[in-house]
């Protein structure tokens, strides 16, 4: 049970669920953006598709639309549903403690656990970002950190934390946002980082600077 992120693993990120049959032949799992979708729960109870999925209910303070009231406690919902073998749950809402109930959820089902943070704004110094994925993995099977890049000296940070903590034996997974930071999407893999996101509809992005799947799944199979 649950997701093997021991190798690279790319995720067909969606607000809908029947997408999953257009993201098969590319992807090896779905990231069903609950917060993005209207009913998720019966999204979810609905679902008859291959590929195994990834939840995730991004808060509204982490960039998605999820309010707070009852975000939780859907999420710990969702770790009951048989097809999802994997949550995403932001770091910040694990030190903090509100998400003790979903990481119970995980564990009694064994479902892979992502900790996750985000910047929309910058690239935090190198130093913070090895200290972040650091303490992200101390509680997920994978640690994730996706930032903004403003330079190729924020690229070149991410990558360079990304390649140190995998040589300490560290999973995670990066990414820099926006235009500047797309091709490490493509990139970030070769120096360790085991979750790439894609939509499958390029008109379907749900973070700046991603590639469809298409795209992304050809430039990683080529580079790693
Ligand atoms: O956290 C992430 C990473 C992401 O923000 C990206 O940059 O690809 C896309 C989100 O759907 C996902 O939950």
């Amino acid at each position: 049970m649950g997701v093997d992120f021991d190798s690279f693993v790319l995720a067909a990120s969606t607000a809908d669920l029947t997408d999953e049959p257009a993201a098969r032949k590319h992807a090896d799992a779905i990231e069903f953006r609950m917060d993005l979708a209207d009913d998720p729960l019966a999204a979810l109870q609905a679902y008859d598709g291959e590929l195994p999925i990834l939840a995730t209910n991004r808060a509204e303070w982490e960039g998605g639309r999820a309010e707070d009231q009852g975000r939780l406690e859907a999420l710990t919902e969702a770790a009951t549903f048989g097809p999802v073998e994997a949550i995403d749950v932001e770091l910040e809402s694990i030190l903090d403690g509100a998400a003790e109930q979903v990481l119970e959820a995980v564990r009694k089902r064994n479902v892979s656990l992502v900790a996750s943070a985000h910047d929309f704004e910058t690239t935090p110094p190198r130093p913070e970002m090895v200290r972040t994925l650091t303490e992200a993995g101390k509680y997920a099977d994978v640690a994730k950190l996706a930032v903004t890049a403003e330079s190729r000296t924020d690229t070149l940070a991410l990558l360079s934390a990304t390649e140190q903590l995998t040589a300490h034996g560290a999973t995670v997974a990066t990414m820099a946002m926006g235009q500047l930071g797309s091709h490490t999407r493509a990139v970030a893999p070769v120096y360790g980082s085991k979750i790439g996101y894609a939509p499958v509809d390029p008109g379907e992005a749900t973070a700046p600077g991603q590639y469809d799947l298409e795209t992304l799944a050809d430039l990683v199979a080529r580079l790693v």
